[in-house]
């Protein structure tokens, strides 16, 4: 049993493992929808760990957490731990656009919303030899023509310059109308600022004729970025010190000025290919260039081959991020493949991932993955896909995934994360824990 500890929203498995019950806690809400948190017990002198995942309703959960921690702090408490198996926003760390510059906000696709629909296709396809090149290939400067179409200058006989496209003037523009009805700008006449007429121009500003301000195909809106707000709200709340496992970017450890324990799940994910007979005749995989360190880790600490989904990002519309092609390297036929990947959202990506593997001769297709985050209709996609299993870990609730999808098979983190705060509480490494070879 471990001594003036308190853990707040912990499982039955981690206080179990810590010998100690679970600290009782109320959590409510007025009619407002604000959240109310009561502490149970007396925290006062000892070391509290506050056990909260960023899935389900994530920012409710986050301002509970926010709450919890502050309460705690200001009720005397030595230490406040959070310990986050999924982080919140990890996603939105410090890129706040996908590589084709749009919004990671996704937007929900209306034709796979229902079973029975989804096609799992890349599209445009994987190339092929002798195949068209494709639509997405050849749009990279598509825009940046239209563009130039849209502004394209031509210079009179005098040298003067003026805009093709039509004028439309807005009323902000009028306000900056010139006697003769132009608009000023910049003299981009080769005859100086008075022209070759001899005529003055208005300080040497030749007036040219701006086309309307429109967003652009392309166009970046601007999309907060929130992971130092929420490093910094954990920090301001009073949090001591963070857990968490498998974070998206590990760089954002960087954005706590308080330590951060960032646990690997691969390791429970290596132990669980270990035991499958012949796995050494297996191939690892990465879905995606992003994942391929966490994939090949895997792959060398079992002396397996490794093989890379590349997901090529030209779609043809800003927003369409099933616009990307996947292109396989590696070989996988007759094998059977293990998809590693830190987590699973819309699980676009691992169900496209296997019908690529399969129609590349893979024999069977088994997805690992940390987080099984699997949100809208991520559990029917799966069941309709070319995915034999996916095992997932706890670090999100799986109860009720797991009644709806016979492929699922559910891996317990409580141990783990109660042998980390035990290690955290006793001040020994937690490093050592997670060595790897
Ligand atoms: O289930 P899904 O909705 O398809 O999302 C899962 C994918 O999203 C994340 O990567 P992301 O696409 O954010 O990009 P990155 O790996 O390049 O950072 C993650 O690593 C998965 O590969």
């Amino acid at each position: 049993m471990v001594r003036n500890i308190v853990v707040l929203g912990g499982s039955k498995q981690i206080c179990d493992h810590l010998g100690i019950p679970p600290a009782k806690r109320l959590l409510s809400k007025f009619a407002v929808g604000e959240t109310r948190v009561e502490i149970g017990e007396s925290v006062r002198g000892k070391d509290v760990f506050i056990v909260q995942s960023g899935a389900g309703k994530v920012n409710d959960n986050l301002m509970e957490l926010l709450i919890c921690i502050s309460a705690c702090r200001t009720a005397s408490a030595k230490r406040v731990t959070a310990v986050l198996p999924l982080f919140p926003y990890s996603r939105q760390s410090d890129v706040p656009y996908n590589k084709t510059g749009a919004p990671l906000v996704k937007a929900p696709t209306q034709t796979h919303s229902r079973q029975g629909t989804f096609t799992f296709e890349s599209v445009p396809q994987t190339p092929h030899p002798g195949q068209q090149a494709s639509v997405g290939l050849t749009n990279g400067t598509a825009s940046l023509d239209k563009q130039l179409e849209r502004i394209k200058l031509t210079q009179d006989r005098n040298g003067t310059a003026h805009a093709i496209s039509p004028i439309k003037r807005s009323n902000t523009l009028d306000s900056q109308k010139s006697e003769n009805g132009g608009y000023f700008g910049t003299n981009f006449g080769t005859n100086g600022a008075n022209g070759t007429d001899g005529s003055n121009h208005n300080n040497g500003r030749v007036p040219i004729k701006l086309p309307p301000f429109e967003p652009q195909p392309g166009y970046k809106q601007w999309v907060a970025q929130a992971g130092t707000l929420i490093a910094d709200l954990l920090t301001c709340a009073g949090a001591d010190h963070v857990i968490t496992m498998d974070l998206h970017d590990p760089q954002y450890q960087g954005f706590f000025d308080i330590p951060v324990d960032n646990l690997y799940g691969r390791h429970m994910l290596r132990k669980y290919i270990q035991l499958i007979p012949n796995h050494q005749h297996a191939v690892i995989v990465s879905p995606d260039a992003g994942g391929a360190k966490r994939a090949t880790a895997i792959a060398d600490a079992l002396g397996m081959p490794f093989a890379l989904i590349h997901k090529e990002r030209r779609p043809t519309q800003i927003n369409d991020r099933q616009n990307a092609t996947m292109m396989l390297v590696g070989e996988v036929r007759d094998r059977q493949c293990f998809l590693i990947d830190d987590l699973a959202d819309t699980s676009n990506t691992i169900t496209r991932a296997a019908k690529l593997l399969k129609k590349e001769g893979a024999r069977n297709v088994v997805a690992l993955i940390t987080h099984g985050i699997l949100s809208g209709d991520a559990i029917e996609r799966i069941n309709a896909s070319a995915l034999d299993k996916v095992v997932v870990t706890n670090t999100v609730p799986q109860e009720d995934h797991k009644k709806r999808c016979s492929k699922l098979e559910v891996l317990d983190v409580g141990k783990v994360f109660a042998e980390a705060i035990r290690r955290v509480h006793h001040g020994e490494s937690i490093s050592v824990l997670f060595d790897y070879n």
